[in-house]
C-alpha cells in the first residue's frame, strides 16, 4: 500500500521536479539560486568563500529604500537562506552613507494611489499590504539561518534602523550616528524598530528616548549601550575587519552556526524553559550529524583548518 502511494505521489507530485533534472537536483538548484540571482537596488559579492558581502546598492539617492530596495533586501535575505554556498552575511551601504532610509520620492507615488479610493477599509487594505510586505522583507534577516553582520558608515536613518535591528551583529564606524527618525515624519515605526530595539538595547528608557525624540545617536554611545559591537576609525577598517570576523565564522560547522542562530532568535521571544525545549528537539537531530563528530575529533586532536559540509 505504502509503496503503491509512493510510486502515485512520484508520478502526479514529483515529475515537475524530475522532469527538470531530476529531484535531487531541483534542491540543488534551490540551493544555489542566489549564486547566480542578482538585485537592481543590492550588490552581492563573495569576499571569501562561503562569506557573502550584501551591499544596499543605490548610491546616488544616499541608498535611500525605494519599493524595490524593501523588495528586493526580502528576496536575497531570502535566497541566502537557502544557499549552501553561503555560511555568513556582511551586509553594509555603497556610497556616502549606509542608508537615508524611506525613499520619500517613492512614498510619494503611494498618495495618489490612496486617493483612488473613497472608502477607509479600501485605503487600509493598501497600506497594510505595503506595511506587512515591508515587514516581511525585514524580518527575512532574522528568519535566514546564517549570521548577518551589519557594517554601518555615517548615517543610518529610519528604515536603516529597522534593518540592522534585524541582523545578528552591528559595527559602525567613529562618526556614525543612527536615527529613529519615523515620528519626525509624523509615523510610529512599523517594520521592526520598536519590536527588536528594546531587546537589544539594554535600556527602556533610552530606547524610549530615541523614539520619541528622533535625536541622533552617536557611534560612542551606540557602542555603549550595546547597539554596536565594535567601533572602526573609518569605512575601509570597519569592512576589513567585519569581514575578518565572518571568515571566522564560516570556518565553523555550519550546522552549529545555524542551529545557534535559530536557538538564540527563538528563546529571545519565549520563556527559558521553552528555548531548551527547542534546543533539545533541534539536538536530537543535529547532534547525529557529522559535523559534531568531525568537529568534536578536531577539537580534541588539536586539529586546525576542520573541513565542513556544504549544507
Ligand atoms: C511602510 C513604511 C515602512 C518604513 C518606514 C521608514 C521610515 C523612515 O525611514 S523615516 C526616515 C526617512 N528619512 C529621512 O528623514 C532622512 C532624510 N535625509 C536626511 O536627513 C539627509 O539627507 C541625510 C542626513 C541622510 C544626509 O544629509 P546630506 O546633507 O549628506 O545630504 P542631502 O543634501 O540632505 O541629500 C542628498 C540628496 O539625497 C536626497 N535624499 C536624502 N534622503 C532621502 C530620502 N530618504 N529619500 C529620498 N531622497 C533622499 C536629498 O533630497 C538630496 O537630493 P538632491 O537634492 O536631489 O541632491
Amino acid at each position: 500500500m505504502l509503496s503503491l502511494i509512493a510510486k502515485r505521489a512520484t508520478n502526479t507530485i514529483l515529475p515537475q521536479f524530475n522532469n527538470c533534472s531530476g529531484g535531487t537536483n531541483f534542491v540543488k538548484s534551490i540551493a544555489k539560486m542566489s549564486h547566480q540571482a542578482s538585485y537592481e537596488t543590492l550588490s552581492v559579492t563573495v569576499p571569501s568563500e562561503f562569506v557573502y558581502h550584501v551591499e544596499l546598492n543605490r548610491p546616488d539617492q544616499l541608498n535611500a529604500m525605494n519599493k524595490t530596495m524593501w523588495l528586493d533586501i526580502g528576496q536575497c535575505f531570502e535566497n541566502l537562506n537557502t544557499d549552501e554556498n553561503c555560511r555568513v552575511i556582511v551586509l553594509s551601504g555603497a556610497g556616502k552613507i549606509f542608508t537615508a532610509g524611506l525613499d520619500f520620492q517613492d512614498m510619494l507615488t503611494l498618495a495618489p494611489q490612496l486617493a483612488e479610493q473613497e472608502d477607509v477599509a479600501r485605503k487600509s487594505k493598501i497600506l497594510y499590504q505595503l506595511i506587512t510586505t515591508y515587514q516581511k522583507s525585514i524580518s527575512a534577516l532574522e528568519l535566514c539561518k546564517k549570521p548577518i553582520l551589519a557594517a554601518i558608515h555615517l548615517a543610518c536613518v529610519g528604515g536603516g534602523v529597522d534593518l540592522i535591528a534585524a541582523a545578528d551583529m552591528r559595527y559602525c564606524t567613529k562618526d556614525s550616528w543612527f536615527q529613529v527618525k519615523e515620528v519626525d515624519i509624523g509615523m510610529a515605526a512599523d517594520v521592526g524598530t520598536l519590536q527588536r530595539l528594546p531587546k537589544i538595547i539594554g535600556s527602556d528608557s533610552l530606547v524610549r528616548e530615541l523614539c520619541y525624540t528622533a535625536r541622533k545617536m552617536p557611534a560612542a554611545e551606540a557602542l555603549g549601550s550595546g547597539l554596536v559591537s565594535r567601533v572602526f576609525e573609518d569605512k575601509a577598517s570597519m569592512i576589513e575587519g567585519v569581514i575578518g570576523i565572518a571568515k571566522e565564522i564560516s570556518k565553523k560547522s555550519p550546522v552549529a552556526v545555524q542551529g545557534t542562530k535559530v536557538s538564540l532568535v527563538y528563546s529571545r521571544d519565549h520563556t527559558v524553559q521553552e528555548g531548551l525545549d527547542h534546543i533539545a528537539l533541534w539536538n536530537q537531530l543535529m547532534l547525529q550529524s557529522e559535523d559534531f563528530t568531525t568537529a568534536t575529533v578536531a577539537q580534541a586532536t588539536k586539529q586546525k583548518d576542520t573541513v565542513f559540509a556544504k549544507l
